[in-house]
């Protein structure tokens, strides 16, 4: 023998071990390690040395055989009729060569193609005889299946009873049992919670389900059936393919609004660009095109190969997962501080585009990965979805060159402190206005309405400012010139002046709005407001630790932890000082006794609409009194404020006989 027919049969030998490990995590366990398209690349390499060296061609070889042997927990049905696989291709050129081999066969210039989606999940057989569901059982190895009949008759939309006329006195359908994607959603949602293991995805779930002993397993999950073929029958069917879909609809069996006939080649390409287009929108998974000769008298004249029919073939799509490895893992600083996990990797073809990047999101999802950096890697891409690494293949896990993916302590930016707080899943920059990947958010909140309320410092021209690195930070702002500003594209020497002229004037303002255009995390402008009642001063708010903050009403444990990091960085206090310097003040806030608080530890709640005063300047009054302010009516409420038109919370407080003031009765108790 040559070296190189050893080389090949000793390649052929791997091949066939790899296939068969995959076959078996496939079809056996319902849980595959690879994606189908690794699984695909194999099996065409495999196929291509046996062509190549068709003396090393075994009969047992993965490329003769179909599916999975049956499982011996279940009772063994033959097929009175093999369930065979379908040929694939991957690209137009072979989908032409096997039009071509049709067109020869058939002596036709045009000839009629049914084709179908192709439905992502598990072939099933169905028997009815006299148009009662007698049997069901799955495509096994291809002779022998499963018998799945008690699971097959808990599928929602599957007749045990056929209706109509002329039903044949027994009907083997052959069709794809699968899952519905929202439902395998659910469902995996419901394992996770239940701490057991997902699906890899809705086909495995779907086998995985139909494959169940106990029935009323089966039952709860959400399957489905769609029939795309008959096999056995005894009693009349037309003699074309999609006519007989359509008959065996008509008898209430459920069939795909997909499928269609066409003529010629055109037609095919047409339909597979429409579905291809639709296929991130149907409900259900389909990985292809199957394409059939409809003339059944011409698909029985060009007969089978050992493990396909020679007058079909699938088009697949271009895979949604391929494998690659993870080179490495960056951190990247969003807009709001948040700190993403990406992983770097190894360039890789998938769903139609090269793929270099993946989102990790945060450390939940690096832990339910479990993944490592140097690990090999499933990368999803499904529509315009942006790639998400969708497990780590354990298997081929190489301990020597994997580690740990650690999450820097400071910011890759800005170099401040990173937290995360507990409950929460995402890891942030206490930077905040420092960190320049956050600048310019923080510089448009700091300028906003409720915030210093700038007025003509809008988003746009905040971008245009930091661009042109004119700021950094807000405390910059107050030291632009009009001459500066006037520099800028589209910015005349009046809007110039006119914007150093409302800085001037933003200046003043209140510890409250101060408070709040700092941009600290979940301190909004009611928190805000109570922080600067509760503390007074911006000194005591610098001084506060966790437990005196929670003591203010509505902080909780995580404002309260936010406030503390925010106000532990060297950066953030410089830029507070700086603004301080640049001449930002405020009324110093009374220090009333409590006797000056009448309505002290009172929650009020406000609803409708008033016209002597606003409703926020209402709770403003109200809480100087010493007053809560809540937003919904519960039993601790204490007086309900009702304006105009209040609705609900009226009908709310009067059930639960709580005091009500109108307008006039809240004006008066604040005397006005
Ligand atoms: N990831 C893995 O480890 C792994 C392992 C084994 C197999 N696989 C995947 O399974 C494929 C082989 O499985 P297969 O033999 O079931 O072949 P297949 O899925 O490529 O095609 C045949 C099957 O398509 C289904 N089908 C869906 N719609 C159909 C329609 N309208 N008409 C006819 N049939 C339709 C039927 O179940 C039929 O049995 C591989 O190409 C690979 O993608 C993956
Ligand atoms: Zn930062």
């Amino acid at each position: 023998m040559s070296s190189k027919i050893q080389v090949a049969e000793q390649k052929i030998k791997e091949l066939s071990t790899l296939l068969e490990e995959y076959n078996y995590q496939y079809y056996v366990q319902d849980a595959p390690s690879v994606p189908d398209a690794e699984y695909d690349r194999v099996f065409h390499e495999l196929k291509q040395l046996e062509t190549d060296y068709p003396n090393l061609l075994s009969a047992n070889s993965p490329t003769q055989k179909v599916g999975g042997a049956a499982l011996s927990k279940f009772e063994q049905v033959t097929h009175e009729l093999p369930m065979l696989s379908l040929d694939n291709v991957f690209d137009s050129d072979s989908l032409n060569d096997f039009m071509q081999r049709v067109m020869d066969k058939s002596n036709l210039a045009e000839t009629a193609f049914c084709i179908e989606p192709k439905l992502d999940g598990l072939a099933a057989s169905i028997i009815y005889e006299n148009g009662v569901l007698v049997q069901a059982a799955t495509r096994g190895d291809g002779l022998t299946g499963e018998n799945v009949t008690e699971n097959v008759k808990t599928i929602g939309n599957l007749p045990l009873k056929l209706r109509g006329e002329n039903i044949p006195t027994r009907l083997e359908v052959r069709g794809e049992v699968f899952m519905l994607k929202a439902g395998f959603e659910k469902l995996n949602k419901k394992l996770i919670d239940a701490g057991e293991k997902p699906f890899v995805n809705p086909r495995n779930a779907a086998a995985g389900s139909l494959r169940q002993l106990d029935s009323k397993i089966a039952a709860i999950r959400p399957l489905a059936f769609y029939c795309y073929s008959v096999g056995i029958f005894e009693g009349e069917l037309p003699n074309s393919q999609y006519d007989r879909i359509q008959q065996l609809k008509q008898w209430g069996l459920p069939v795909s609004s997909e499928v269609k006939r066409v003529i010629g080649e055109q037609g095919c390409h047409e339909f597979y660009d429409n579905i291809a287009e639709k296929r991130a929108a149907l409900a259900y998974e389909i990985d292809g095109v199957v394409y059939k000769v409809d003339d059944i008298g011409l698909q029985q004249k060009m007969g089978f190969v050992a493990r396909a029919p020679r007058w079909a073939t699938a088009y697949k799509f271009p895979a949604e997962e391929a494998v690659t490895v993870v080179d490495n893992v960056e951190f990247q600083v969003g807009r709001t501080g948040a700190i993403t996990p990406v992983a770097k990797l190894k360039p890789v073809f998938v769903g139609g585009v090269t793929v270099s990047n993946a989102t990790l999101h945060n450390k939940d999802e690096i832990e339910r990965l479990g993944i490592l950096i140097g690990d090999v890697v499933v990368v999803r891409r499904a529509g315009d979805v942006i790639p998400q690494v969708a497990r780590v293949v354990m298997e081929q896990r190489d301990t020597e060159k994997t580690r740990a993916i650690v999450f820097p302590e400071t910011c890759p930016v800005c170099d401040s402190d990173v937290e995360r707080i507990e409950g929460e899943a995402v890891t942030r920059c206490t930077g905040g206005l420092y960190c320049e990947a956050q600048r310019k958010q923080a510089i448009k909140h700091f300028a906003s309405r409720k915030a210093l309320d700038i007025d003509g410092l809008g988003d746009k021209l905040v971008d245009l400012l930091v661009d042109h690195k004119m700021i950094k930070d807000p405390a910059q702002l107050f030291s632009l010139t009009v001459q500066q500003l006037a520099s800028l594209p589209r910015m005349g020497e009046t809007s110039a002046k006119k914007l150093v002229n409302s800085l001037q004037i933003s200046k003043k303002t209140t510890l409250a709005r101060f408070l709040y255009s700092l941009g600290i995390r979940e301190v909004g402008e009611a928190t805000a407001a109570n922080l600067a009642q509760h503390f007074k001063t911006l000194e005591a708010i610098k001084e506060a630790g966790i437990e005196s903050f929670k003591s203010v009403s509505d902080v909780g444990e995580i404002v309260a932890k936010h406030l503390y990091y925010f106000l532990r960085q060297d950066h953030n206090l410089e830029v507070i000082t700086q603004l301080v310097d640049a001449g930002i003040h405020w009324p110093a806030i009374e220090v009333k006794d409590e006797s000056d608080l009448p309505l002290l530890d009172k929650t009020f709640v406000i609803t409708g609409s008033f016209t002597a005063m606003s409703r926020n300047d209402i709770k403003a009054a109200l809480q100087a009194l010493g007053a809560k302010v809540a937003g919904s009516v519960s039993k601790k409420t204490n007086t309900l404020v009702a304006g105009e038109a209040a609705g609900s919370k009226l009908t709310k407080a009067t059930e639960l006989g709580i005091e009500i003031l109108d307008e006039q009765a809240v004006l008066a108790l604040l005397g006005k």
